[in-house]
C-alpha cells in the first residue's frame, strides 16, 4: 500500500488534541495532547474511567466545543475555521450523525418525520426526500411503524429511529454517546447489529462511547481513556474471548486511577 492511498484511508486525523476547563479558578485539563487516526468504516470504541476525558474529546470532534490547542483532519485537510461559526454549524451537517443515549426524538412527529428532519433542514426535495425516508425505514426495520410516535415505540426501537436520523444524510462520520445506556442486554444487541449494518452498507466510521465491555466487543478497536490521555488500545478480534480481555485492560486503568 503506498503513503497516497494510506491517508486517503484515514477519515479523521487528530493531531495533539488539547482542552482546559476553568471554573471558579479551579483549572481542569479535561484532555492532554490526544492524538489518533480514524479509518474509513472503523467503528472505533471509547471506554474509561468516569471524568478521564471521553464526552471531551467526543464533543471537539463533533466540533460541539473548541480545543485549547490540536487540529482535526478530515480525508487530510485541516479547515482553519473548524471549531468556529459559522463554519462549525457546516461541518456536523455535512459531516457527523450525532447519537445520544436520550434519543433526543421530537414526540409530536411520527417515525418517518423524525428520520426526514435533517433532510427538511437541507431542504431537499420532498419526492427524493420520501424516497430517501422508505429506505432509511426498511433498514432500521421500521415499516410498519413509520407511522408512529416516538411514546409509542420501545427503547430500542426509538433509538433506530435516533440511528436511522443521524445516518439518513449518509454522514461520514457518526458519533455516539453512551447509545445503550438506556437499554437492556437484549435490546442493546438489536440496535448495536442494526449500527453494524448500517455501517457495512453506507461505511461510514463510527466513534462510540461506552461504559459497557460488551458494547465494546462490536468495535473494531477500544481506546482505554485516563486522566484526559489515551492509555492502552485493545484490537478486537470478534472472539468470545473480547470481552474478558477488554474487561481485564479497563480493570488494569481503573486500577491506575486509585
Ligand atoms: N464544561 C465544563 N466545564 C468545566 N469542567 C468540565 C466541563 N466539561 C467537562 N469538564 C471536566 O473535564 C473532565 C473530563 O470530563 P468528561 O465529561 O469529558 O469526562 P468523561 O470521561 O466523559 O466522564 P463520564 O464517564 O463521567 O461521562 C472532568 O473533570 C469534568 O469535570
Amino acid at each position: 500500500m503506498n503513503s497516497l492511498s494510506t491517508t486517503e484511508e484515514k477519515v479523521l486525523s487528530i493531531t495533539n488534541l488539547s482542552k482546559r476547563y476553568e471554573e471558579a479558578g479551579h483549572k481542569v485539563h479535561a484532555l492532554k495532547h490526544t492524538s489518533l487516526h480514524l479509518k474509513q468504516g472503523e467503528f472505533l470504541a471509547i471506554m474509561g474511567t468516569s471524568g478521564s476525558g471521553k464526552s471531551t474529546f467526543l464533543n471537539l470532534v463533533g466540533a460541539l466545543d473548541s480545543p485549547n490547542e490540536g487540529t482535526i483532519a478530515l480525508n487530510g485537510r485541516v479547515h482553519p475555521d473548524m471549531f468556529k461559526e459559522p463554519y462549525a454549524t457546516q461541518y456536523r451537517s455535512e459531516n457527523i450523525g450525532f447519537i445520544f443515549q436520550s434519543y433526543n426524538l421530537l414526540k409530536d412527529l411520527s417515525v418517518e418525520e423524525n428520520i426526514a428532519l435533517p433532510l427538511i433542514l437541507k431542504n431537499i426535495p420532498v419526492k427524493e426526500m420520501k424516497a430517501r425516508v422508505a429506505e432509511m425505514v426498511g433498514l432500521v426495520g421500521l415499516s410498519d411503524w413509520r407511522k408512529h410516535r416516538p411514546v409509542q415505540l420501545s427503547g430500542g426501537q426509538q433509538q433506530r429511529v435516533a440511528i436511522a436520523r443521524a445516518l439518513i444524510t449518509k454522514p461520514p462520520i457518526i458519533l455516539a454517546d453512551e447509545p445503550t445506556g438506556n437499554l437492556d442486554f437484549n435490546t442493546t444487541t438489536e440496535v448495536l447489529r442494526v449500527l453494524g449494518q448500517m455501517k457495512e452498507q453506507l461505511g461510514q466510521s463510527i466513534i462510540l462511547v461506552t461504559h459497557d465491555p460488551y458494547v465494546a466487543t462490536f468495535a473494531d478497536r477500544v481506546l482505554f481513556f485516563h486522566d484526559g490521555q489515551i492509555a492502552a488500545e485493545y484490537i478486537c478480534r470478534k472472539d468470545e474471548q473480547d470481552m474478558d480481555r477488554i474487561l481485564s485492560r479497563f480493570r488494569a486503568i481503573m486500577g491506575r486511577a486509585q
